[in-house]
């Protein structure tokens, strides 16, 4: 019985959390509705008398009259408090909680770690933030008023029953204990199942969000097939989920329902046989007929309302699962830099479920105002290095420091003021070219948008453009060329203006000409910041005042240009093979 009411009970706790404020109410109206579901139960009693003193031979139509009232006055009341249950307006709360778990949920993805973030496939989240939360928290009013009443108005019916005839309340009860193994058994599949279910349909929304994205490069290469294969599994998987949540579903609540009806026949056989003896007016087997006829849809229902809470409670737990992600905490005493140096010590770090250190022992100082380079074979940390910065995750051993404060003690959102990143990939979002750059810093105006991106050589085509500023990324979808819309990323940038700016490879994806344009835009933004530039070309990163060179999350050698290429070491090697690639391209083009 314990395992029947667990995920109710739980079910129920949780409930009174998401509700908040709301919760209050929401006891309020299970109190009304358990007062609604007692008072019908009553209501049903009151059949006994009421049939005893219709059919008797003393008949007295005071009497019926006076049971006639009971049971309106109790129908009346049962109504009334199911009315006043509904004040608490479930469709309208419930909502209001849905939007307040979801916007729990924006500020949880804002403010946690970022690693923990990408360890989610968008599907996944997407789908805990849309069907998890609705079919949860909707579902929640009319799965507790249900559960309510095929608790409660049994429980009063045959409590009565045990008053008029205890043989009949006992047979009424047969049913009841065969309830806990059939349950055990529905929820022993369905729990599994539930979990499929729900990771099978998070698995479709990856896929299909996967699909949808890739699609054009999928296209460009003629492999649409490649990608089509997963989602064709994924909903392959969602349909083989379904069919066994149908087979391992239906038969637990089946039985139940021959149980039921089979109670009703044995009420049948055994009252025959009481009256035939004498031992039961046939008027009381008349009443306990018509009254128990009433509970057997709901009870042979039972298993499946109690379902429903084991469908919620896993929809529940995910919510919860991300709500309990630990924030990216500020640690004491918050500190804010003067300066903007940076400065790693001993720093050490390991990815989530990695074997292998990404970052290993390192230490450098890049003065403020400097421009300082990480150059290094692919993979060998240059952008975690990048990242631990931003505090993608906190690093196991070691400080990381900002004008001499950890960052740890930097309130998140501070930090993030200070730093400025261009990426290789830009990201620009379906909204005007103006509101694209204004992103970075909202309270600017359309002037200081404009000179941003006059900065970043981005103002002449961004005005040649139909609407101008006010175009729509998406109306001219992919016509932006890379160089563009790496101009537009570089405007926002300008636009924050903030001291740190790290540059991860912005123009390895473009061509020579467009890379000359997006060169000369770095070149405004960088002025007076500390840099720090990820490159694969060691041309761009020439003149940088520091270079780090990284060789399997280690620090393998640091200085200018001049310096490295005169030690004769990794940095040299790898000049040497680039300007070998360099010549050999040159000779090509002359031959
Ligand atoms: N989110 C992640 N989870 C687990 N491991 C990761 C993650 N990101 C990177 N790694 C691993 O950490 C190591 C360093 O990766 P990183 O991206 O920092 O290298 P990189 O030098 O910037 O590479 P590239 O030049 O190819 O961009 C690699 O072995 C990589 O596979």
């Amino acid at each position: 019985m314990k395992k029947i009411f667990s995920s109710i009970y739980e079910v129920y706790k949780m409930t009174l959390i998401f509700a908040g404020d709301y919760a209050n109410s929401f006891k309020k109206s299970l109190v009304l509705h358990t007062i609604s579901y007692i008072f019908q139960g009553l209501a049903f009693a009151m059949f006994y008398p009421f049939l005893k003193a219709l059919f008797s031979e003393n008949f007295m139509i005071n009497e019926v009259w006076l049971y006639f009232s009971l049971i309106v006055l109790f129908s009346f009341i049962a109504i009334f408090s199911r009315w006043k249950a509904q004040d608490f307006d479930y469709d309208g709360v419930m909502i209001d909680i849905t939007h307040k778990l979801r916007e729990e949920l924006g500020a949880k993805l804002r403010t946690m770690p970022l690693e923990k973030l990408s360890s989610y496939k968008t599907g996944e989240l997407n789908s805990t933030f849309s069907s998890n939360i609705d079919e949860s928290v909707l579902l929640i009013g009319l799965a507790s008023s249900l559960i309510l009443q095929i608790l409660i108005v049994p429980f009063v019916i045959i409590s009565v029953t045990f008053f008029v005839d205890y043989r009949l309340a006992l047979i009424m009860l047969v049913m009841f204990p065969l309830m806990i193994p059939l349950n055990s058994w529905k929820k022993r599949g369905s729990t599994k199942v539930l979990k499929e279910y729900f990771s099978a349909n998070a698995k479709l929304e990856s896929s299909f969000i996967e699909y949808i994205q890739g699609l054009p490069i999928l296209k460009a290469i003629n492999q649409v097939g490649i990608n089509a294969k997963n989602l064709q599994a994924s909903i392959k998987y969602v349909k083989e989920v379904q069919e066994q949540s149908a087979y391992k579903d239906k038969l637990p609540p089946t039985i139940m329902g021959i149980m039921v009806e089979l109670t009703l026949l044995s009420l049948l056989f055994f009252g025959v046989y009481f009256v035939a003896n004498d031992s039961l007016a046939l008027v009381t087997l008349g009443g306990c007929i018509v009254v128990f006829s009433r509970l057997t849809e709901p009870l042979a229902s039972t298993l499946s309302f109690i379902g429903m809470f084991d469908f919620i409670q896993t929809a529940y737990k995910r919510i919860k699962e991300l709500l309990d992600i630990e924030e990216i905490k500020t640690y004491e005493p918050i500190q804010a830099p003067k300066s903007f140096d940076i400065e790693f010590k001993d720093v050490e770090f390991i990815y989530t479920n990695q074997e292998k250190r990404a970052i290993n022992n390192i230490s450098f100082y890049l003065p403020n105002k400097t421009m300082t380079a990480i150059v290094g074979d692919s993979g060998c940390g240059k952008t975690t290095l990048t990242k631990l910065i931003m505090r993608y995750s906190d690093i196991q051993k070691g400080t990381i420091k900002i004008g001499g404060v950890n960052i740890k003690n930097m309130k998140y959102e501070d930090l993030m003021k200070n730093i400025s990143v261009v990426f290789q990939d830009v990201y620009l979002f379906d909204d005007t070219i103006l509101n694209n750059i204004k992103m970075a810093n909202p309270s600017a105006s359309k002037q200081d948008v404009e000179n941003a991106a006059k900065s970043a050589y981005a103002h002449e085509f961004i005005t040649n453009l139909p609407n101008g500023y006010d175009t729509k990324i998406g109306d001219i979808g992919g016509s932006l060329s890379g160089g563009e819309r790496q101009r537009i990323s570089i405007a926002r940038a300008i636009l924050k203006n903030t001291p740190i700016v790290i540059l991860d490879e912005p123009t390895a994806a473009l061509d020579t000409q467009s890379e000359g344009a997006v060169q000369k835009a770095i070149e405004k933004l960088i002025i007076d910041k500390t840099v720090i530039v990820i490159a694969h070309r060691l041309s761009t990163i020439k003149d940088a005042n520091n270079i780090l060179v990284i060789e399997n999350g280690s620090l393998l050698e640091s200085g200018t240009h001049d310096k490295l290429v005169s030690n004769k070491g990794k940095y040299f090697a790898m000049w040497e093979a680039q300007q070998r690639v360099k010549n050999w391209n040159i000779n090509r083009g002359t031959n």
